[in-house]
């Protein structure tokens, strides 16, 4: 049985790549040194794919910030106003320019729109098309890759692509005149360049990522797709075509997948069980099946048992050749490797053996290749007990269960959740009690994490810094910063998170059930990671979290600090969640946990409760048949986590950095007060569906991108205001960033914020003028 992988992590297992292109950027790197540690990084992803016996070894896979904008470079995509930088960038500066903006040189251009991989907290670079949009040939870093792989010793380097046709949906049209699936036709030759170019080289086994095959297509889109891997196989009948979906089952589009002309079927066994049965009945007798048994998606050694039984089905119907065993998506979304946790370090002992990452689910696969054989191996038989072992250990662990939160469970079960007085009352009485002008100015939360904070963080862990100091430490910076908000005139204040390190690890950190690693990054985008916490057993809050420094913050100032915390949906979807129990039952014990943390707030005085859910949109169904009932819980999740504070009191959510249009039902249904979500950088489009859908809440839609370090001007601020206030009533509006400023630096922060508050006043002057006027 063949063994592969989808993909491998990338960052570096020590974050390597993270810095060396942040040094690259800062100028400490030039690019010869940023090649070169890229080099090595590519090289320690092989050994580890070649050490654990994977046949097939991923090439393409790996990225200096994000796999599809390299295929939009790789087939010439760039748009119109990047192309003067080429005269003066090289190509990976111009590259960098568009994933993060540029400003320099006489240029001032913003980064692509950004948003999220699927149901996944990664994010992409969304390429742009337009009508007569140019395709060709531009960057070789497949061919370069395959061959540096090639150099190495790698004997079966599969390169990887996204597939033309979910390159082409995962775009977006500049111009509503076309659909970007017309372009397929000038799209598809450059494909075939890229093939060529790499069947020229010596490739023979090419992975084609069409991860839209598991969401619901139309009958046109299910025709090209016959249609497209018809001319590639017929260009290119020698290459071994490896089709791959991932994320849920093919489902309606199982058929059309199974009639491709490929010659291997790749499946996500963990989210698509389902569609074995109709699999193993009607797969072409020449096409064999990549089974994806592993879960690339979750952080839990496999259940050997049943993987075996499924490959056992799978020899019984196909025969044993014609089975490969896999993950079941890229590894991307996992960190690299369980031994690289500290010793002595954060995790309980008892969860480690129980913890498979990157590096672990290759062994996994080539445990189960191994056991899949005739004679089975010592070693594997050893790999078996210990799997066996583990399994039953934790299914009758006592660390799981926690008896008061099951009955705090129960006892929630068919009650009404959710706030008692109507949004609109509430909005009288809040607007007494806080007395805000048209178009308050706020921000989203959090404030750059300096290298100073960083490095007083460090030293408090390892234990050079006392908790006390630490402290005071933290409470400078929040102290410095309420200052700044207030001579600046900001309305809503924030305390600016600097106690965290990030927005999920930070209450990974102080719930019961909940663990957090030492080393376990995950790419969430270009050269930013995230530790997502692991949640193992029943949820429950120790001790307040929050509320000492709300209320250090609040004592600052007369103005409103908001209180700040993530919410249960965007806990569940930004950690690794625990896969023995329905994830709305996690959610409702993450939900109750938080509720007592708001009810907390409100009685130290916090009138203004932020509650974060830009997950929520994550972890909607790809499938629209499911999306109801998902919606249904985490909706739930949120009113019960918000809804027990009286109506004075201000609750406002945030999202970001994905499309909300098929969501703003329930965005209505989660009675927030207000919304601040991001919009810049997907240039505002979806407030006219905030508008059509009546939405009752005030709204914030974010009128900078914070993920670029280019400064916006009070005139650009000014026009992103107007476009809001052509949708909406100024009284609805917010004004605010896209996102938290954790990621910028204060020199980029101060000028922005300023000029984002000195829009907002020009704004209102408008606003008044203009009521004058009208009388
Ligand atoms: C808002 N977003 C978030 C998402 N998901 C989250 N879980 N959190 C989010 O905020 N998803 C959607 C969006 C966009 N996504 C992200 C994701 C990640 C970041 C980000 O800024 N990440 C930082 C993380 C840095 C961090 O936590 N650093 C640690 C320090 C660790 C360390 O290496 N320390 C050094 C010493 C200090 C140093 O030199 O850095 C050491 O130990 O040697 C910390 O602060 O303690 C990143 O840089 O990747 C933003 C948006
Ligand atoms: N309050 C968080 C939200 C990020 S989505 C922050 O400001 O970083
Ligand atoms: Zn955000």
């Amino acid at each position: 049985m063949l063994t592969h992988t989808l993909g491998y992590p990338r960052l570096g297992a020590f974050r390597e790549i993270k810095k060396a292109c942040e040094g690259y950027w800062k100028g400490a790197l030039d690019e010869k040194a940023l090649r070169s540690a890229s080099l090595e990084e590519k090289h320690r992803r092989w050994r580890a794919q070649q050490e654990a016996g994977m046949e097939l070894v991923a090439c393409n896979d790996f990225s200096l910030y994000d796999h599809v904008q390299d295929m939009s470079f790789m087939l010439g995509v760039i748009p119109e106003r990047y192309k003067p930088l080429c005269q003066n960038l090289s190509d990976l500066d111009l590259y960098f320019a568009m994933c993060r903006g540029y400003q320099g040189a006489g240029y001032d251009v913003t980064a692509m729109e950004m948003t999220k991989w699927f149901d996944t907290n990664y994010h992409y670079i969304v390429p742009e098309f337009t009508r007569n949009q140019d395709f060709h040939y531009y960057s070789r870093k497949c061919v370069e890759e395959f061959l540096e792989a090639v150099s190495f010793g790698v004997k079966k380097p599969k390169a990887v692509l996204v597939g033309p046709i979910s390159y082409l949906l995962l775009g977006k049209e500049k111009t509503d005149d076309f659909h970007r699936l017309d372009l397929i036709d000038t799209l598809l030759p450059v494909y075939m360049a890229v093939l060529e170019d790499l069947h020229h080289a010596g490739c023979t086994w090419v992975q084609f990522d069409e991860p839209f095959l598991v969401t619901d297509l139309d009958d046109r889109t299910r025709k090209l797709y016959a249609e497209v891997y018809g001319v590639l196989r017929q260009h290119f009948p020698d290459v071994h075509f490896l089709l791959a979906a991932y994320f849920d089952g093919f489902g309606d589009n199982l058929q059309t997948a199974m009639s491709l002309p490929v010659d291997t079927l790749h499946l996500d066994v963990v989210n698509g069980l389902y569609d074995l049965p109709a699999v193993f009945r009607d797969v072409p007798r020449d096409m064999n099946i990549s089974l994806g048994v592993v879960d690339g998606r979750n952080i839990w050694i496999n259940d050997v048992n049943e993987s075996l039984g499924i490959l056992g089905l799978a020899v019984k119907a196909l025969g044993h050749d014609r089975v490969m065993v896999s993950s079941s998506c890229s590894l991307l979304h996992v960190p690299y490797d369980v031994r690289n946790e500290p010793d002595g370090g954060t995790l309980p002992d008892f969860l480690g053996p129980w913890l498979a990452f990157a590096r672990q689910k290759l062994d996994e696969i080539r445990l189960l290749a191994d056991l899949m054989e005739d004679e089975v191996s010592a070693d594997a038989f050893y790999g078996l007990a210990e799997h066996l072992k583990q399994l039953e250990k934790r299914k009758h662990s006592k660390f799981l269960r926690n008896s008061d939160v099951r009955s705090a469970l129960d006892a929630l079960s068919g009650e009404p959740v959710g706030r008692r007085q109507s949004i609109a009352e509430r909005r009288v009485l809040q607007q007494e009690w806080l007395q805000l002008p048209v178009l308050p100015t706020t921000m989203i939360g959090s404030l750059p994490q300096t290298a100073e904070l960083r490095s007083l963080r460090k030293r408090y862990r390892d234990g050079s810094l006392s908790a006390e100091d630490y402290g005071s430490g933290v409470r400078v910076l929040i102290t410095n910063a309420v200052r700044w908000q207030e001579s600046i005139g900001l309305d809503v204040l924030v305390h600016g998170e600097f106690e965290r390190t990030d927005m999920v690890e930070f209450f990974g950190e102080h719930l019961d059930g909940v663990a957090f690693t030492g080393n376990g990054w995950v790419q969430s985008y270009g050269t930013r990671a995230v530790k997502p916490p692991i949640i193992y057993g029943d949820v429950s809050r120790k001790e307040p979290m929050t509320v000492e420094l709300a209320r250090f913050a609040q004592g600052l100032s007369e103005r409103p600090v908001k209180g700040m915390l993530t919410g249960p949906g965007t806990i569940l979807k930004w950690s690794f969640v625990r896969n023995d129990q329905p994830l709305s039952d996690t959610a409702m014990q993450v939900a109750l946990a938080l509720r007592e943390e708001v009810m907390d707030l409100e009685l130290a005085g916090i009138e203004v409760i932020q509650i974060d859910e830009p997950g929520i949109r994550e972890g909607l169904p790809l499938k629209k048949a499911d999306r109801e009932s998902y919606l249904e819980w985490a909706v739930r999740a949120f009113l019960v986590c918000s809804g027990g504070v009286g109506p004075a009191t201000q609750i406002h959510t945030h999202m970001c950095y994905a499309d909300y249009a098929d969501i703003l039902d329930a965005l209505i249904r989660m009675d927030a007060d207000v919304l601040t979500i991001e919009t810049a950088r997907s240039d505002m489009e979806v407030l006219s569906g905030f508008a059509a859908a009546g939405y009752p809440g005030q709204l914030g839609p974010g009128i900078y991108d914070i993920h670029s370090p280019r400064i916006p001007s009070v005139g650009e601020l000014n026009t992103q205001l107007e476009k809001v206030l052509s949708h909406f009533a100024p009284r609805q509006i917010w004004v605010n960033p896209d996102c938290g400023l954790k990621t910028r630096e204060w020199d980029e922060v101060v000028p922005a914020v300023e000029n984002m508050v000195t829009a907002a006043r020009k704004a209102r002057h408008q606003v008044r003028k203009r009521a004058l006027e009208e009388g």
